[in-house]
């Protein structure tokens, strides 16, 4: 039996943790013999359920960052800022008193990038590094369209990047990815032999998934997002093979974007730890769509500090 592990996720009676937390338990994320502490059933020894920060974060080895308000209809992103970087302010202060340092957190309330920002920047006895946040759902979002658009399997497409924020202006980029077709594995813009689908419709409908979902279901994603965080977070613990996946991560300047800024990249991980995939070709296209994402996350940033600060 492996260590027994303490695992937050606060939200936790919201719709997103009503899927999540059942998929914790059952060892999805962290695996079969391991005893997850502060969630639901089947691997659990205990759980908790609390509203004291303190009590929540104490000795917390991973956390999920849900519990926060999501977006309805009509609703702009500017409203979610102003609602929900306070809540990751008094949180990460909590969790810099009492949370483990290697505790790995991903956020998952929006705007997501901005918020794991604060939370690591009111935690600064923990390392950036183990604050992350999620565009896994956006990844996922991509390789369906690919694999629809070319009729195989979501897992036969790999290495689908997005870059920068989870908002409209995300980068979904299929320049360095590749598919498997009858054995056969090649790079998507060449088993989809349409470059203006790749560029305007293809990117578009990703970007745009979140907007249609609530247009549709009057709520945001749930059980997709959920099903997102616990692919991020087992990736996390179990790391990702030869594959890439999509993370928010603390820009350390790399791709020209500003340091300091939580942004997705490309990452390989290996015994938990994450690195940038480096030396990808970037063409004048995806520079123009990573810049402008990039500006995205610093006005938001900025006025998330200006929040916190007044
Ligand atoms: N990053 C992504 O890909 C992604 C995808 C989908 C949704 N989201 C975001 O996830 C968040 C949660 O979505 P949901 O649909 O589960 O919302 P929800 O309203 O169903 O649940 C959120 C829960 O958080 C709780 N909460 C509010 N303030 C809190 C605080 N200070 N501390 C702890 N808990 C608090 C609420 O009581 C509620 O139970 C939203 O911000 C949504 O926009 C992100
Ligand atoms: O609020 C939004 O626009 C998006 C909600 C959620 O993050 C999603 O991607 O489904």
């Amino acid at each position: 039996m492996a260590e027994t592990l303490k695992v937050v996720v606060t939200g936790a009676a919201g719709q997103i943790a009503y899927s999540l937390l059942f998929s914790v338990a059952k060892g999805d994320v962290f695996g079969k013999d391991q005893n997850c502490c502060k969630s639901c059933p089947l691997f659990l020894l205990d759980i908790v359920a609390t509203d004291d920060p303190m009590v929540a974060f104490k000795d917390a080895d991973a956390a999920f960052m849900v519990g926060a308000m999501p977006r309805r209809e009509g609703m702009e992103r500017k409203d979610l800022l102003k609602a929900n970087v306070k809540i990751f302010k008094a949180q990460g202060q909590a969790m810099d008193q009492v949370s483990k340092k290697n505790v790995k957190v991903i956020v998952v309330g929006n705007p997501a990038n901005t918020n794991a920002c604060i939370l690591s920047k009111y935690a600064p006895s923990i390392p950036k590094a183990n604050f992350t946040c999620m565009t896994r759902l956006d990844q996922n979002r991509a390789q369906a369209q690919i694999a629809a658009k070319l009729g195989v399997g979501n897992d036969q497409v790999s290495n689908v990047i997005i870059w920068g924020n989870h908002s409209s202006t995300q980068f979904p980029d299929v320049a360095h990815a590749s598919v498997t077709i009858q054995g056969k594995t090649v790079p998507v813009p060449e088993a989809v032999k349409d470059d203006s689908y790749l560029k305007n419709e293809f990117i578009k409908t990703v970007q745009q998934r979140g907007a249609a979902v609530i247009k549709a279901r009057k709520l945001s994603s749930a059980m997709s997002a959920a099903k997102a965080a616990c692919d991020h977070m087992r990736d996390w613990f179990c790391g990702t093979g030869d594959k890439w996946v999509s993370m928010g991560v603390i820009s350390d300047g790399s791709y020209g974007i500003r340091e300091g800024l939580m942004y997705s990249y490309p990452v390989r991980i290996q015994d938990k730890t994450w690195s940038i995939v480096q030396g990808l070709t970037i063409n004048e296209f995806a520079r123009e769509k990573m810049d402008a994402t990039a500006a995205e996350l610093s006005e938001e940033l900025d006025a998330a500090m200006a929040e916190c600060e007044a």
